[in-house]
């Protein structure tokens, strides 16, 4: 089945909310552990415990593994294969992106079934080109995996780039989401191929949003998105966002009970849309 479908079925199953496991040194200490491999694999193993089978999305961000080098990248290995056929979907967050050749190298790392490090989606950049990214785009065909490639991201620093008009007329974001459009034509219930986009961006044109795939939307609690930001902005197309989670619900940690608690919660504020 592909990832479109999975996630569509996920979705309904469990509710939209993504839980991002981002073990920042800060979370790390309120959870009354090291800022150690140690310390990292407890965080992540109560993630999983916490998560798994219990929300649509679980999205590593590989930044705080890769920290602690080869063993902390063995924890985030060992993370995506707890987490595989649990019910929750991974979304590993590397936000890569290379000249294509290289691109076939990273999609066998992450996107192909067999990998080690294999996740159902992964998060890419389209700064080399949307082009760049067809290796990427064809790996999760063949493995129903999904891509979210970054469009308009959370960061105050993105709006100039992110805005920039190309040869096209339109913004670099908005051609981003055009581009989505088009490689996901036909799919059903829904394409594999989705956007990310800030839970308080401002400046999308409403009428590039539906991709005819899913949207992550991270931002959403710690970084001040909520609920009202979410309907103004994806009004259209509310079915198919993603909203994404990390600090708010993990701040509510090492109790696996609060912590799936504090999910259940954001996933029922998320019901109201
Ligand atoms: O791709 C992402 O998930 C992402 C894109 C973006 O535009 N902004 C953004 O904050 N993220 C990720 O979302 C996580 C932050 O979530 P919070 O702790 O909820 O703010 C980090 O792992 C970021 O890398």
């Amino acid at each position: 089945m592909s990832f479109g479908s999975r996630a569509q079925v996920a979705m309904q199953a469990y509710g939209p909310l993504c839980v991002g496991i981002d073990p920042h040194p800060h979370l790390l200490e309120e959870w009354g552990l090291e800022d150690s491999v140690e310390g990292l694999d407890r965080f992540a193993a109560t993630c999983v415990e916490a998560f798994a089978g219990k929300v649509a999305f679980v999205k590593p961000q590989s930044a705080f593994f890769e920290r602690f080098g080869a063993r902390g990248v063995a924890i985030l290995e060992r993370t995506l294969q707890d987490l595989r056929h649990t019910g929750s979907l991974t979304i590993l967050d590397v936000k890569r992106g290379d000249i294509g050749s290289t691109t076939e190298a990273y999609a066998d790392a992450y996107l192909d079934d067999d990998a080690p490090m294999a996740a159902d989606a992964i998060t890419v950049s389209p700064y080399l080109g949307f082009g760049s990214l067809t290796p990427f785009f064809a790996a999760a065909e063949k493995n129903d995996a999904g891509v979210f490639v970054l469009a308009f991201t959370s960061n105050p620093e993105a709006i100039r780039l992110q805005t920039a008009t190309t040869s096209s007329g339109m913004t670099v974001g908005d051609q981003t989401l055009a581009q989505l459009a088009l490689a996901n034509e036909g799919a059903e219930p829904m394409g594999s191929f989705g956007a990310v986009i800030g839970a308080r961006v401002a400046h999308v044109d409403a009428r590039r949003l539906d991709i005819n795939g899913p949207i992550l939307v991270p931002g959403f609690g710690a970084q001040g998105g909520t609920v009202e930001h979410l309907r103004e902005l994806f009004g259209s197309v509310l079915d198919s966002i993603i909203p994404s989670t990390s600090r708010e619900v993990l701040a509510k940690g090492p109790d696996v009970i609060a912590l799936r608690a504090a999910a259940a919660a954001a996933n029922d504020s998320l019901s109201l849309l």
